[in-house]
């Protein structure tokens, strides 16, 4: 989806805290309360409200006019392709539209520098200038499982703004915060991570078939023991000491590792998120054929 907007409206959930409860300061004084998703095709409409239509929320499509969306929003959530932000920030009315508005862009390798210098070339950047703020998300969104990065801002975030994001990102996942510097790599390990790890999964599941094992069975049993590895890890254990705990000397656990050893792995899928960094930070330049061979 190219552009999608939420505007803010005073939290009704507020008036639901009573007066002995402590007042959580992580909750922006103001949630959002309608979300409007903007796309250039109306056969979109029917996708966003078949995934978005069962919330509690007041949700509306609009086909073929973000300029709409905007003004009538005041966070704007930027999600075309990374190369696509021209056509839609450069349009008539568009830098009107987001005066003093907050517009997230979660584009990989798209520089919130990027986005600023096309909106105000020349670094000539009204007072009421939106401000904004790089994130990326990832794919588990949809199950409220995220891992989302949020830029840390120089200037910093004002306070509000600040709280406004993590707590939009808190709400589909987890939230971590790092410099620009970071945010490729961050786009390689969180935002492409899901297919790495589906591919390692998959694998595993075929391993399963190919013993015998039918394959829902593997492919349930498969995503259930990586669900419950990233538990661990999530509850404090560290990976390698899992590892060794797993390990009976002398079983089938080490016997097993050995053989990923002797596949490099570990080589591989570093160099997966390696190269995925390099990639995701040439999909903002304009750069052609990222993926071409480079060796
Ligand atoms: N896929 C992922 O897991 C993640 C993606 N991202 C980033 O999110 C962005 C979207 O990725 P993804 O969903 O995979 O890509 P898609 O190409 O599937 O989505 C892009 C969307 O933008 C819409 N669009 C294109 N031009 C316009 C326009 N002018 N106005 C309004 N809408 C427009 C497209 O509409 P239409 O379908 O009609 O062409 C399409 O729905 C990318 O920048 C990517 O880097 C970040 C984190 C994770
Ligand atoms: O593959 C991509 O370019 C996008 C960015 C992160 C996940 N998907």
């Amino acid at each position: 989806m190219g552009g999608v907007m939420s505007s803010l409206a005073e939290a009704r959930t507020r008036a639901a805290i009573s007066k002995d409860t402590p007042k959580d300061s992580s909750v922006p004084a103001r949630l959002p309360a309608k979300f409007i998703a903007c796309d250039m095709r109306v056969e979109a409409e029917t996708t966003v409200k078949n995934a978005l239509g069962h919330y509690n929320f007041p949700l509306k499509t609009i086909t073929n006019n973000n300029l709409e969306g905007v003004r009538e929003a005041d966070i704007i959530l930027l999600s075309c392709k990374p190369q696509g932000f021209k056509a839609i920030l450069g349009e008539e009315g568009m830098k009107d539209a987001l005066k003093g508005k907050l517009l997230i862009s979660i584009l990989a390798g798209v520089t919130s520098e990027q986005i600023e210098g096309f909106l105000y070339p020349g670094g000539n950047k009204p007072a009421d200038a939106c401000r904004i703020v790089r994130v990326m998300p990832n794919t588990a969104s949809f199950v409220r499982e995220s891992m989302s990065v949020i830029q840390t801002c120089t200037p910093p975030l004002e306070e509000n703004h600040l709280k406004l994001v993590t707590w939009i990102f808190n709400q589909i996942g987890r939230t971590a915060s790092l410099p620009a510097s970071n945010m490729d790599a961050c786009t390689a390990l969180c935002g492409s991570g899901p297919a790495f790890f589906a591919l390692v999964m998959e694998a595993a599941a075929d391993g399963a078939v190919a013993m015998g094992i039918p394959r829902a069975e593997a492919n349930l049993m498969a995503a259930q023991t990586m669900r419950g590895t990233t538990g661990l890890v999530l509850n404090g254990e560290h990976p390698s000491i899992l590892r060794e705990k797993v390990s009976t000397p002398g079983g089938c656990t080490i016997g097993g590792l050995m053989v990923l050893e002797e596949g490099t792995v570990r080589g591989h899928v570093a160099r997966a998120v390696r190269e995925a960094t390099v990639v995701a930070s040439q999909l903002g330049q304009g750069a052609v054929n990222v993926n071409g061979p480079r060796r």
